[in-house]
């Protein structure tokens, strides 16, 4: 029986992952989780499964050192330390946001296996990350449903000539360009086809999200040839177009406990699920928006800059979560994107080493709030 560990496992992905592990006839023993400061679900968790670590970043004061035999790890790196201690076979790293990578090197020492949900993990680590999976002979199991996809349409492939990545186009996909000003927060949190977190269903409306996941592609299937499709009912997961003219497509109802289960099962496909309707099913793609998208119109310049990568991410963070809390409109997103993007292209940056991806990070965070305090 393997061992699991789960960073982010109160969130959406966690969550399902959990009803995952309840179908796996115990296959897997979940022995850990980490959470950033829900210690009620968190709770609730280990009664259920019998945590014996867990870790919260942001404690309240109520939260015990031990609970039901289960050891506590609170604050800083807390984290890092429970994935220590569990030394899990098989880590899933749920986190969400750029919190996620430190979790994902810690993982790397101790799990052979990394099931990776956390796509800034390998959009802010880039090379460096994949060069420490090396290192540690790790197995990197994507579960971002369009690499999961893409993953399984490889296999065994030498002449990949083209990944064509889906989106469904998120919530504001049937808005005209110009409505865009006055955008909703219960707007643009209402996703079309996928019930996620806050933040990713807000990158999945402007397309973030869909940048993001071409980076990931990126590093993940080592190339830059990558155009994004939508696909209204996100039943395909991707495509990937061969030497010959063959394009694969991964087909499948569009939920998440199907590439999670297979990043736990993989080579087996142990999960059983809805079959889609092949006959009712409308298969469409079209091309993107850019009026309706624009920060789509970045892609080609930071599209394999390191640096514009750990910007995006950053500047999209902390403008999403500004937005979230209602604090600047919809648009403002992709203005503070821009600012901060513009300003680090000037630096000129050269990443190293993971430190300089933490500092930068950083900074890019603070370049993006005083925008958004001083500018908006
Ligand atoms: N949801 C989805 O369907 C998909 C998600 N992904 C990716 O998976 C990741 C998770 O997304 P999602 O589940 O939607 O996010 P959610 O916001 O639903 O959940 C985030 C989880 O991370 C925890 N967390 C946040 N910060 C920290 C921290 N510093 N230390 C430890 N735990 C932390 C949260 O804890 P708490 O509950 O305490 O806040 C929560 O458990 C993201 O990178 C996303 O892009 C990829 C494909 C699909
Ligand atoms: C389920 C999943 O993998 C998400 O990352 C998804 O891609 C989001 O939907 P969009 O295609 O709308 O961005
Ligand atoms: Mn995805």
């Amino acid at each position: 029986m393997k061992t699991l560990f789960i960073t982010g496992i109160t969130g959406s992905i966690g969550t399902q992952a959990l009803d995952v592990l309840n179908t796996l006839n115990d296959s897997i023993n979940l022995i850990g989780g980490s959470v950033n400061s829900n210690w009620r679900k968190l709770k609730i968790i280990i009664e259920k499964y019998g945590l014996k670590y867990a870790a919260l970043a942001k404690p309240s004061n109520e939260v015990p050192n031990f609970y039901k035999g289960c050891k506590i790890f609170k604050g800083d790196n807390s984290t890092e330390n429970a994935i220590e201690k569990a030394n899990a076979d098989i880590s899933l790293i749920a986190t969400s946001g750029a919190a996620g990578l430190a979790h994902t090197i810690q993982a790397s020492k101790y799990s052979k296996r990394i099931a990776l949900a956390n796509k800034e993990s390998l959009v802010l680590g880039g090379d460096l990350i994949l060069n420490l999976f090396k290192k540690n002979g790790n197995e990197l199991i994507p579960v971002d449903s369009e690499h999961s996809a893409i993953f399984q349409l490889v296999l065994g492939e030498n002449s990949i000539d083209e990944i064509y990545l889906t989106a469904s186009g998120g919530s504001l996909r049937d808005k005209q360009p110009f409505e865009l000003k006055n955008i909703t927060k219960e707007q643009v949190l209402n996703h079309p086809t996928w019930s996620m977190g806050k933040r990713i269903t807000v990158d999945s409306a402007s397309m973030v999200n869909k940048i993001l996941e071409v980076i990931e592609a990126y590093y993940l299937f080592n190339t830059n040839k990558i155009k994004i499709f939508i696909n209204r009912n996100s039943h395909i997961h991707s495509m990937v177009k061969f030497k010959d003219g063959v394009i694969k497509m991964h087909f499948g109802k569009p939920n998440m406990k199907v590439p999670i289960a297979y990043a736990f099962t993989y080579p087996d496909r142990l999960y059983e699920y809805e079959i889609p309707d092949i006959i009712n099913t409308e298969i469409n793609f079209e091309e993107p928006d850019i009026q309706k998208y624009p920060v789509l119109k970045n892609l080609d310049r930071i599209l394999g800059n390191h640096s514009l990568h750990i910007a995006l991410n950053a500047s999209d963070e902390v403008a999403v979560d500004y937005f979230l809390k209602g604090n600047i409109k919809y648009l403002d997103i992709n203005k503070t994107i821009n600012y901060v993007i513009n300003e680090i292209e000037k630096k000129q940056i050269n990443i190293k080493n993971f430190q300089d991806i933490f500092n930068l990070d950083n900074e890019c965070r603070k370049i993006a709030e005083e925008f958004i305090k001083e500018e908006l």
